[in-house]
Formats: C-alpha cells, structure tokens, sequence
C-alpha cells in the first residue's frame, strides 16, 4: 500500500479518461458481436493445486470491460502494491495497524505451506485437534449429558463473525450434516430470539456453544447467562454446567468468570478478525454439524484458494478479477451495491455473510494514512437466492435506475436430483438467462415486433429492456465443503484488494462503537421520564413514549 490516495495514482487517472470516453459507448451486445473470442478472453477455471476436484469457473466476459480496461485496473494493482501488501499479510505482519495486530486467517487453514511468524500461529493444530476430539465425542454420544442422555441440540450463542460465518456454512454444507444433531443460532439481544428456540431445547440433551472473540459482547453474554438460568432451573447443580456449555473465545480470563472451565474452551487469537472466524474455533459448531472431517475439507479448500491467491500472476488471480471489476463500478461508474446472488437454496445465507465481511471490512472513509478519502470506498452488499430474487426485486435490477453489479453463483450439479433433476434443470435456465437477459436486454423494435403494430408506445417503451447491465457467473461442479472453502476465500482476498487499493484498514470496525457506547448509556435511563437527559427531542421523545407502556 504505497500510502497514497487512490485518486492519486495515475491508473486511477487514466481509468478516469477511459470511463469519461468510453461510459457510453461501450456496449456489451458489440462487445460480443465484434470478438466472437471474448468468452475465453474473459473467463478463468480455478483448480486447486492440492485437489483437483476442487475447482472454480469465473466468467467475467458480461462486464463492462475491455482488454485495455482490464490491463489498467492491474495496473492500478501495481500502484498500489497489493502484492507486496498480500505478502506482508501472509508473513504476519501487523497490517492491521490501528490495533497493532497481524491478519492471519490463511494461518487457521494453512496445512504448513506458509512459514508464519506470530504468537499462536503454532498452536492452531492443537485447537484443530480439541474441536476434533470434542466434535467426534459430542457426535459419537460419549459424551453425555448431567443425566447420561447423548447431546442431540446445540445452541450457538454469538453474534457477528460468531455467528454469521456458522450459520451460512451449516447452512450451506447441510447435506454433509448429521440429521439427528440439530444446531440453533441464537444471536439477537431480543429476547424472543433465545426464548423461541429454548422452547425447542431439551435441558438433558442441549449443548450450548457460547462464541465471541472478545467475551465482553453484550448481547452474547446477556443470552449465554439467560442460557445459563434456563439450564440450571432444570439441572440444579452448578457442576452439570460443565457439561453443558462450552466457549470459543481469545479471552480466558472472561471465560472463566463466566463459570466455564479452560478445559471446555477453544482458543483462538485477537489476529483472527471476527469477521474472519469461521475457520477458527468459532467454527466448532460446524465441526459438530458436518463432522471434523469435512470442517477439515473447508478449511483446506480455502487453503487452496489462499495459495491461488498468493502464487498466481494478477491477470489469472481470481480475487483480484473480482476486486478490480468492482472498483470499476464501484469508483468509475457510480454503482453503489453489490449483488450476490446464488441459484443454490444451501447458499441463501451467503450475502448475509458478506455484508458483514464486505461492509465490516471498507465501509470506512479514511485511510490508514488519516486522509478522508474523496472516492467511494466499500459498496452495499446484498442478495438472495435465485429464483426468489426473481420474484422480489428484479424488477429494479432489470429496469430501474441503478447500476447494480451482480454475482450469479450456481453449482451444474445438485444434492438434490428429484424429479430426475427437473427442478435443476428450471433453476440453471434461470441462472443462465438472467444475465444474458440484463446484458443484452430488448429492444424497442423487438419488442414493437411482439406486441404488434397497435402497441402504444408507452406499453412498448415500458416493455424494453436497455440491457448493458454487468455480471459475473461463478459455477462450480458441485457444492462441497472444499469448494465452499475456495468460494468463501475467494471473496475474504477479493476484500482485501480492494481494502488495499482505497488504502484503508479492511481489518478494524471503529464505526461499530458509537452506537454501542450510546445504547448502553441510554439502557441506564429507561426507568423513569426524569431519567432521560442529555438527548436531542427524537431520541427524548422516543424513549419517553416506550416509558409509557414500559411494564418491568
Ligand atoms: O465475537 P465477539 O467478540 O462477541 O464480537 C462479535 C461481533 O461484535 C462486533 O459487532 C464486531 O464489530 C464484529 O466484528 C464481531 O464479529
């Protein structure tokens, strides 16, 4: 990161000219017509050195690229260092300067290929090898509850990275699961939250996972203590705790006040970004779901990807592909979000884990040279899984006024081959279609065509669609913990590049504090009218209008 403003640098500049000369002329529909090649151009296979059944397919030809665009976005790369910067990464230096701290989730997952100094890189396999032997225990039913029965619920009590990364990737990796182990996630303050899914609770059978980096979080510690009450209304004895609640925490110290033993906690370290933590103990609740086995298979198809990114020259590297075409739009053509859209039902928690590891990671506004950037910087990610998207808010991505960039991800083959795959075969029309459908759109001549020569204009004009809307089509061959683990790191590295070209600390989250620091003083004066001071009238009048239904 040279430290400059990315505005500064003079690919920025010329990118500038190219979009300010080419923003309208260029055409996807020509694009295509005149280089019957630029599929192949445009498209990259990913094959995991270690497994070859571990593999990526990046389109990347439906953007509103050109070779010369392209060739300028990598030159941009190259002013602002991203690969020295990638390197100071893997080696463990502390880029995350505002804390002082190295960023190392390769290091969770990185099966001694990369020679990391930091403290507690070494003991990653030890952790690996308590989640294994815990998670075999649990699954295999030695061990049991306070009463003797086998362990058939966990509840996993975290919040943001401790909970977002288990929930999408259980989620996601539900047909490696163990269907008589069923796993909850409670993670709102709300108390609706823990109340509706203790009503699914068996004390005798329940384990409960309280997860969080910093064990100070006030929602995880305000739900693993009404875990806690619930549990010993029903056990009684303080010592069957122990054999119900576990913790994943960097903070020992916490744990242990909070009543559960060092034996019964997984470590892990404050250069493990919560919003990185999937792969690191925080992940036990996957262990338990899927199996240690196919946790293991996770970590090392991003492993995989870790290497690709590491190794691979920037015109083949795929998180950095994906990094510059979203700066593309993201800083030239005024896009302000970013759609994930994956056509697998396994992966519809996908978006929402990227809108805390996307938007955590630069929605920032200063550099970490302390300059106020004058460009955009991280974009709103979004997205559901297709076909329902279709069905809720294609309209807009179709003919609305936005820009919106959007990633189809699918997977040519299914768990689930009813119906001799018809169901697939519906889902992958519809993958295909709509992009080639926001791409090359319909004309006002096709449609007047159609619809015939007594069509208003207005019902004509209203039909067409402009098409010239960018996309890129990931697929793979199946859905598997491997290639889950690519897919995750694929985008954790795309992050990064552009964290790095914007010059920002992708790796902090300041902006989470103040709201934090407010709620808590405010909770102090929710007792009385008399209490409330110190606020605008909103805020005065707001509370003082719960105040008056407030019951306990
Ligand atoms: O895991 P914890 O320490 O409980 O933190 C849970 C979450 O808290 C905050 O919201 C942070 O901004 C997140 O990055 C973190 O994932």
């Amino acid at each position: 990161m040279s430290g400059r403003l990315a505005s500064e640098y003079s690919s920025w500049k010329k990118l500038q000219g190219i979009y300010d000369s080419q923003k309208s002329t260029l055409v996807l529909k020509d694009l295509f017509t005149q280089d019957p090649e630029r599929f192949a151009k445009f498209s990259k296979d990913y094959i995991s050195k270690d497994d070859p059944s571990t593999t990526l397919f990046l389109d990347y030809s439906k953007n509103l690229i050109t070779q010369e665009v392209i060739d300028t976005l990598l030159g941009l790369v190259r002013e602002a260092e991203v690969e020295s910067y990638r390197d100071k990464m893997f080696a463990g230096e502390h880029i995350n300067t505002s804390e002082d701290r190295a960023v190392l989730h390769v290091a969770l997952r990185n099966f001694n290929d990369f020679s990391i100094q930091e403290a507690g890189a070494d003991e990653v396999a030890g952790v690996l090898e308590h989640m294994k032997q815990f998670s075999n225990a649990v699954r295999s039913g030695e061990w049991k509850g306070y009463t003797g029965k086998n362990i058939t619920t966990i509840v996993n009590i975290g919040i943001g990275g401790s909970d977002l990364g288990p929930v999408m990737v259980t989620e996601a990796l539900k047909p490696y699961s163990k269907r008589d182990l069923t796993a909850h996630f409670v993670s709102n303050i709300d108390g609706t939250h823990i109340a509706e899914i203790l009503r699914l609770c068996d004390p005798e059978r329940t384990l409960f996972i309280i997860a969080s980096k910093t064990f100070t979080t006030q929602e995880t510690i305000t739900n693993a203590e009404s875990a806690r009450e619930w549990f010993l209304s029903s056990a009684g004895d303080k010592a069957h705790v122990a054999k119900h609640f576990v913790a994943l925490s960097t903070n020992t110290k916490a744990v242990t006040a909070f009543g559960i033993s060092s034996d019964n906690m997984f470590q892990f370290w404050d250069w493990v970004g919560g919003r990185y933590s999937l792969w690191s103990a925080i992940g036990l609740s996957i262990a338990l779901v899927i199996g240690y086995d196919n946790f293991e298979q996770l970590l090392k198809g991003a492993h995989g990807m870790d290497k690709h990114f590491k190794e691979t020259p920037l015109e083949n590297n795929l998180p950095v592909l994906l990094a510059i075409i979203g700066i593309w739009y993201n800083d030239f053509y005024g896009s302000q979000t970013h759609a994930l859209l994956p056509y697998d039902q396994y992966l519809h928690k996908f978006a929402d884990y990227f809108q805390q590891g996307d938007m955590e990671s630069n929605g920032k506004f200063i550099t970490k040279n302390g300059h106020r950037v004058n460009y955009e910087t991280g974009p709103i990610i979004w997205g559901a899984s297709g076909t329902n998207g279709q069905h809720s808010f294609y309209q807009l991505v179709h003919q609305g006024t936005k820009l919106i960039p959007a990633d189809f991800i699918a997977p040519a083959t299914t768990h689930n081959p009813i119906a001799h795959s018809k169901h697939h075969r519906i889902l992958l029309s519809n993958f295909f279609a709509q992009p080639e459908a926001l791409a090359f759109g319909k004309t006002e001549e096709e449609v007047r065509k159609e619809l015939g020569p007594n069509a208003s204009d207005t019902l004509v004009k209203s039909k067409v669609f402009e098409g010239n809307r960018p996309s890129n089509s990931i697929m793979f061959p199946l859905l598997t913990p491997s290639t889950l683990g690519a897919l995750i790191a694929l985008y954790e590295h795309k992050i990064f590049v552009q964290g790095v070209i914007w010059g920002i600390n992708s790796f902090d989250q300041m902006g989470v504090e103040l709201g934090k620091v407010l709620a808590k003083n405010i909770l102090a004066q929710l007792e009385k009218p008399e209490d409330v001071k110190g606020h605008d009238s909103s805020t005065t009048g707001l509370i003082h209008y719960y105040q008056k239904f407030r019951k306990e």
